[in-house]
């Protein structure tokens, strides 16, 4: 079992740099299904556990796939099956993406229910409804889903109920192929919609309007093998920005592109920290008692569920009462119990917290409930009084690379623990693995160091 530990009490300055978008990598990776022709090379692939799951996936349905110094490659000339299987979907939901490719390319497709997961039901209602709309006759049996259509699927006018990221890309890529020409009418805008456009336009499909409300696609005969550099991660960004200001930091994040944390950003402003961005990052500065604020999630462009917990975590060192409204997904205050454990005192009131800043922190072993919790609770331990003992870690790895040696080099005190039975003050085994870590710090992005997904 592993753990992240963290002392409280340091103040991070310098510089972070951040990985590609995991949001981004998924459907990209996905989108290469589509490749009938040549090889895709995708440049900034973050070394995260589901790129490695993804990567699995696809390579259990023929292709070939590829992974060093965060660049895979994805020959999916020859596909030999159309199954998704339980082992990797359950795993991760984003293996669901690989239906629409499936489906358009081969005409027919098989894969396992996503289910649930901590955070709420998430259904794919609305991922099947424009697959159905587009033609194809949809089966459910036995924890797994069958689709199937007569030739192609033709083209369709598909309205969302909800602006859902994944049902958008599912039925973006699975038109690419179609007969005709779809519109997706309540589309989400996020910016990783618009990066798996791009994406899927330099491998010769016709998409327009991502990033808008309403996108039309027309589809093309076939897509090839293309060459491109995923979107550096926004949440993986705001939570340094987190980091960096709950500490009273100040620290440049490198990679950060403001257009995509604009509510991030406002926010951070009106708790009373100066960002200053520029065209390769943003600077954050909290040099200023933090102030209360509320917020309430929403899809792009507004406040991101994704950036939630991080930011509950900052209201805990500001004055005054932050009230925050989850919106987006049902159960996403797992979290709320955990920060409790540190001495918080968050009331949850339906889908509504109430947060109450100022109390002092106390270092707790904590459970990282799902993978921003975890990013969450972190934060919330850098301002602790004591030792922060997060578990869970396996939440953490799906979408943070290195997060320990990345904070340790803004000057945290943070190592992972990989020992079953790890003690609240350092070991001299843990001083080595200390020590280690320091050492690699200069290297971050590079070192294996037990993290890095092994692609076969
Ligand atoms: C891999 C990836 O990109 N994950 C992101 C994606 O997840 P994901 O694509 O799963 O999230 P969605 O945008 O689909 O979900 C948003 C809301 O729509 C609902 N819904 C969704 C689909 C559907 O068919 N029916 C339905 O009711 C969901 O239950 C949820 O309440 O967007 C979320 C919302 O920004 C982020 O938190 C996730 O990090
Ligand atoms: C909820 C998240 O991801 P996923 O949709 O992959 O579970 C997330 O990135 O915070």
């Amino acid at each position: 079992m592993s753990k992240f530990i963290v002392r409280g009490g340091k103040r991070l300055t310098g510089s972070v740099k951040v990985s590609g978008a995991k949001n981004s990598v998924l459907p990209i990776i996905a989108a290469s299904l589509l490749g009938e022709n040549g090889v895709s090379t995708i440049h900034d692939a973050p070394s995260l556990d589901d790129v490695m799951t993804i990567s699995k996936v696809l390579e259990s349905l023929g292709a070939v796939v590829t992974y060093q110094d965060e660049t895979i490659q994805v020959n999916a000339e020859e596909l030999t099956s159309c199954e998704a299987p339980y082992e990797w979907v359950s795993k991760m939901r984003a293996s669901f993406l690989v239906m629409g490719p499936l489906l358009t390319r081969l005409g027919k497709t098989r894969i396992s229910l996503p289910g649930g997961c901590a955070i709420g039901t998430r259904p794919i209602d609305q991922h099947l409804k424009g697959f159905e709309a587009m033609g194809a006759e949809i089966n459910l049996g036995q924890g797994y889903i069958e689709a199937k259509c007569d030739g192609r699927l033709r083209g369709a006018k598909i309205y969302l109920d909800v602006a859902s990221v994944g049902a958008t890309e599912n039925i973006m890529m699975a038109a690419t192929l179609a007969e005709g020409t779809t519109t997706i009418e309540n589309a989400a805008k996020e910016p990783e919609i618009v990066d798996l456009a791009n994406y899927l336009n330099s491998m010769g499909a016709k998409v327009r309007g991502a990033g808008t409300g309403v996108i039309r696609i027309e589809g093309v005969e076939s897509l090839n093998g293309t060459v491109h550099t995923v979107i550096p991660d926004r949440i993986e960004a705001g939570t340094y920005m987190v980091a960096a200001a709950i500490t009273g930091g100040n620290v440049y994040v490198e990679g950060a592109i403001a257009d995509h944390l604009g509510p991030v950003i406002s926010k951070m402003e009106e708790m009373g920290i100066t960002i200053i961005p520029d065209e390769n990052g943003v600077q954050v500065i909290a040099d200023k008692p933090l102030r209360a604020v509320d917020l309430k999630t929403l899809p792009y462009p507004g406040f991101p569920t994704d950036m939630q917990a991080q930011m509950m975590a900052l209201m805990l060192a500001s004055e005054g009462t932050s009230i925050i409204s989850e919106t987006v997904f049902e159960n996403r205050f797992m979290h709320v119990d955990e920060f409790n454990l540190m001495n918080a005192g968050i009331r949850i009131e339906g889908r509504t917290s109430i947060v109450t800043g100022g109390a002092s922190l106390v270092g707790a072993k904590v459970c990282s409930t799902d993978l921003r919790a975890g990013a969450a609770l972190i934060c919330a331990g850098l301002i602790s009084e004591g030792t922060t003992e997060v578990s869970g870690t396996h939440h953490i790895d799906r979408g943070y690379v290195h997060l320990a040696e990345k904070l340790s080099g803004l000057g945290a005190d943070i190592w992972r623990l990989e020992e079953a039975e790890p003690s609240q003050e350092p070991t001299p085994a843990v001083e080595e693995q200390m020590a280690a870590f320091s050492d690699k710090t200069e290297k971050v992005n590079t070192a294996a160091l037990n993290v890095q997904p092994t692609l076969a």
